[in-house]
């Protein structure tokens, strides 16, 4: 893909994201979504902490590529969770939005949850 056709960050997300929902109905020994799907919210959840502790022990001690990739891991999996949740990725770009321009200290105090 050329740069001029280079996807931004929130189309991949798009595309990926839709892949992901399309394979709902797919074979589990075919599709590796399919596969999370079928084995449910407990290991979509425990994939999604393998993955965010891998990414955090490479940013510690690995290299930028091992960071990049391992990165790639949990948005990947954060976002098979978000389709079996029913969240979709504008769900979570509307709250990043919402609260652009809010320092974060600021925000953290006015949480009821
Ligand atoms: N982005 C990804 C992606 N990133 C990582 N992975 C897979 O995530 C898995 C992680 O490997 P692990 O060893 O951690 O997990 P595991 O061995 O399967 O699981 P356990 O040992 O924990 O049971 C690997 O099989 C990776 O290939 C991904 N699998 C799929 N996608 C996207 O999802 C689309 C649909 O994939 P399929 O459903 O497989 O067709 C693909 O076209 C891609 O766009």
């Amino acid at each position: 893909m050329s740069d001029s056709q280079k996807l931004s960050a929130g189309e991949v997300i798009e595309r990926v994201f839709a892949v992901i929902q399309s394979r709902r109905t797919a074979d589990p020994e075919q599709s590796y979504v399919a596969k999370l799907f079928q084995r449910g919210m407990p290991k979509i959840a425990q994939k999604v902490g393998e993955e965010a502790v891998e990414v955090a022990i490479a940013s510690v001690s690995g290299t930028k590529e091992e960071v990049i990739g391992e990165s790639a891991d949990v948005l990947f999996h954060l976002m098979v969770m978000w389709a079996a949740q029913g969240i979709a990725p504008e769900d979570v770009t509307d709250e990043l939005a919402r609260r652009e321009g809010v320092s974060g200290i600021v925000e953290k105090k006015s949480r009821n949850w």
